[in-house]
């Protein structure tokens, strides 16, 4: 008895082991079946197995295929073509194994067996795709058939309405469901002419009679062309949910949008201010702050743009960006210092007016210095890049400041007006916030005219707030469609006006972001840092970032000690004689000595030969601020000055003297220096490249 045989009889009694479904393609499959029968002829015919096993396993091999055939569903005549293989070729092995299975014959006939199962395999499993396909298609076309029952119907209901209610005849070409589920869009062509805008003014009736819940609205805007109309129908209330800000921190850019927040379809609405300025609209408790606290994000998440923050209501909108980074509370994975979220803040009417000052010479400059760059690219507007990187003036409350009519108000509002005219080709705009949208603030032509990026946040407030003139030409816009804080209505020239909601933005997150965006801030190009000079470059020295410090030591002295006694003393803002620092002292100044070496804009002329004058300091300089004598290396550095007697020494000399003991770098002696200078540690004797720092004790002797 073969062992072959009693192998294939318990393959076919123990089932499992063979899989009877196992794919086969026609080729393959026929090769195995004719292989596999002419094995088993020879190996029968010469150990004279009983040809009736071979039967009997073809019969099985059928038997399997068929039940697993029918548990896929494969159709009847697959299981014909599959059981006929199985026993054409069972056939064949049995008659070859008594005739001989090497003879012309047998070969021949094996070949056509071979050639005839493939052709079948082949047919059987086209017809098989052909089924499948047939009830897929099947499938969708029963979708399809519902969801257009529901497509027509609201169609159907809105030809009506309109046609009732504004006496208009449309006709609908398309109805879009959102993917959010909270409404749809109906494309109109309405009869006789009629344009939009005729529908836009019963968007509120319409909206009524649709039975529509409180906070959705049917709003009409212009369709494709003049003769088409989209009618968005709102019927779940979105903008009464939180939506908070995402926790996508991803790179953005100036030219391809900033996303400020959600329509009510869930789509994100942006701005783009490569040309336009902004105006951001709501009265107190409306959300404006929160909504600001957006737009900054947007602009840190940018890597072409500086922003640059005027609030002087103690600069609390720029503070949140600004102060975790200054106090070194802040981090970056690989233990870097972080950068302010925001690269300039002015709290105070002066440091606003060094501020417009600044930027106003910058596009002055940037008009001459670029020249070349702009035909070059054959434009008239600056090319915006990470290494020409536009610059936002976000001035809160800025829309007030414009119709004031207090003297130093009037003088910023001036240059805030200047940079709106004159620098939008040179990649600098502005985003005003307003707590109206009044007429004396809208009636500013140069507003009217730049700032068409338009945010009104209602939050139900009636008062002060024209929708009429804020988004002109738009109907059917009411205060009360957006009764919720931080929605209103949002247009721009890309997206027409229409409800939106601000994304909601907790001061972890702007930590969050301000790290996660630290290394992504351009650095003012050399041609502006050149124009802003000083004013720029010193903007986070110690005497102007002193109000920002105070404020929090304010804070923090008044949840400590009520009575004010107690709180902060950061070394920084103190003399040199002021002692031992607490952990925040040195962790500021930690942060200050970091910031000077990895974030100088600029090259800090001091640390030049020439420039070795206070009066024209550039680059991210916060090196005013390190007024403490409590580390080791400015001892020694003191150590060093007094050891040069009255003849003096440099900040080169000082620095290779301390290099190996404390990695100490030029540019931080000349910080030392410059504040000795001015408390009146040492002195300078001679210029430029001549000019020696000499200790008190030596110059005075002289
Ligand atoms: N987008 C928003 N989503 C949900 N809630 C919000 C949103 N914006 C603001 N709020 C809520 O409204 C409150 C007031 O917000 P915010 O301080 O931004 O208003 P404001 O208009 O600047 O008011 P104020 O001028 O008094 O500061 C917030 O504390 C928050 O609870």
């Amino acid at each position: 008895m073969s062992s072959t045989a009693t192998a294939k009889k318990q393959q076919v009694s123990s089932g499992p082991v063979l899989d009877w479904a196992a794919g086969h393609g026609p080729v393959t499959g026929a090769l195995s079946a004719t292989t596999g029968a002419f094995a088993i002829a020879t190996t029968g015919a010469a150990t004279a197995m009983p040809p009736g096993w071979v039967l009997a396993a073809g019969a099985a091999g059928a038997l399997g295929h068929t039940v697993a055939g029918l548990r896929i569903r494969n159709a009847g005549r697959t299981l014909a073509t599959r059981a006929a293989s199985w026993l054409v070729g069972a056939g064949w092995t049995t008659w070859a194994m008594t005739t001989g299975p090497l003879t012309w014959a047998a070969l021949g006939s094996l070949a056509t067996i071979g050639v005839g199962i493939g052709a079948a395999a082949r047919a059987s499993a086209l017809y098989e795709e052909a089924r499948e396909e047939e009830a897929l298609a099947a499938e969708q076309r029963a979708v399809a058939l519902e969801l257009s029952a529901e497509r027509r119907a609201i169609a159907e209901a809105w030809v009506e309405r309109i046609q009732r209610i504004c006496s208009i005849t449309v006709r609908v070409l398309a109805v879009e469901m959102w993917p959010t589920g909270t409404g749809y869009s109906l494309d109109l062509e309405p009869q006789g002419g009629i344009t939009w805008d005729r529908i836009a003014g019963y968007s509120v009736t319409l909206s009524a009679d649709a039975r529509l819940p409180h906070g959705c609205t049917a709003t009409a805007s212009p369709g494709i062309h003049q003769g088409r109309t989209i009618l968005d129908v709102t019927t779940v209330n979105v903008l009464k949910e939180d939506c908070p800000y995402p926790e996508d921190y991803g790179r953005l850019s100036v030219l391809t949008g900033l996303p400020w927040g959600v329509r009510t379809n869930g789509e994100t609405v942006s701005a783009y201010l490569r040309e336009q300025c902004a105006l951001v609209v709501g009265p107190t408790g409306s959300g404006k702050t929160n909504m600001l606290h957006g737009i900054l994000a947007s602009f840190a998440r940018a890597d072409d743009l500086l922003t640059f923050v005027i609030d002087l209501n103690a600069g609390s909108a720029g503070l949140p960006w600004v102060l975790p980074a200054l106090k070194g509370e802040l981090q970056t994975a690989d233990g870097k210092p972080v950068r302010p979220g925001v690269d300039w803040l002015a709290g105070t009417y002066e440091e606003a007016l060094l501020m417009l000052d600044a930027v106003l010479d910058i596009g002055l400059h940037r008009k001459k210095a670029y020249q070349d760059l702009l035909s070059r690219a054959n434009t008239d507007l600056l090319p915006i890049s990470a290494k020409i990187p536009q610059i936002m003036l976000v001035v809160d409350e800025g829309a007030e400041i414009l119709v004031s009519t207090d003297r130093q108000m009037k003088e910023l509002a001036k240059k805030i007006l200047e940079v709106i005219r004159m620098l939008r080709a040179m990649g600098i705009r502005t985003v005003l916030t307003a707590l109206g949208a009044t007429g004396s603030v809208l009636g500013n032509l140069m507003i009217r005219r730049e700032g068409k990026v338009r945010v009104a946040l209602t939050g139900g407030e009636t008062e002060g707030m024209d929708l009429g003139k804020m988004f002109p030409g738009r109907r059917g816009l009411r205060v009360e469609q957006a009764p919720y804080k931080g929605a209103g209505f949002m247009g721009t020239p890309e997206s027409p006006a229409a409800l939106f909601k601000a994304w909601r933005i907790l001061p972890n997150q702007i930590r969050d972001i301000t790290v996660a965006t630290s290394d992504r801030h351009p650095r003012l190009d050399d041609v502006s840092a050149r124009a802003a000079g000083p004013a720029y470059a010193r903007r986070w020295d110690a005497d102007r970032t002193a109000w920002m410090l105070d404020l929090a030591l304010t804070d923090d002295a008044a949840e400590e000690n009520p009575a004010g006694s107690g709180g902060l003393n950061l070394s920084a803002l103190r003399g040199p004689d002021g002692g031992q620092g607490s952990p925040e002292d040195e962790m500021l100044r930690r942060f200050r000595a970091e910031i000077d070496a990895q974030f100088g804009t600029t090259p800090d002329p001091q640390t030049t030969d020439q420039g070795d004058r206070p009066d024209q300091p550039a680059g991210l300089n916060l090196s005013a601020l390190r007024g403490e004598q409590d580390s080791p290396a400015q001892q020694a550095a003191l150590a060093a000055l007094l050891a040069a007697g009255p003849a003096g020494t440099g900040a080169s000399a000082i620095a290779r003297a301390l290099a190996d003991a404390y990695g100490t770098t030029r540019q931080t002696v000349v910080g030392w220096l410059k504040t000795w200078m001015q408390d009146g540690t040492c002195v300078r004797v001679g210029e430029g490249t001549k000019a020696r720092y000499v200790h008190r004790s030596h110059a005075s002797g002289d």
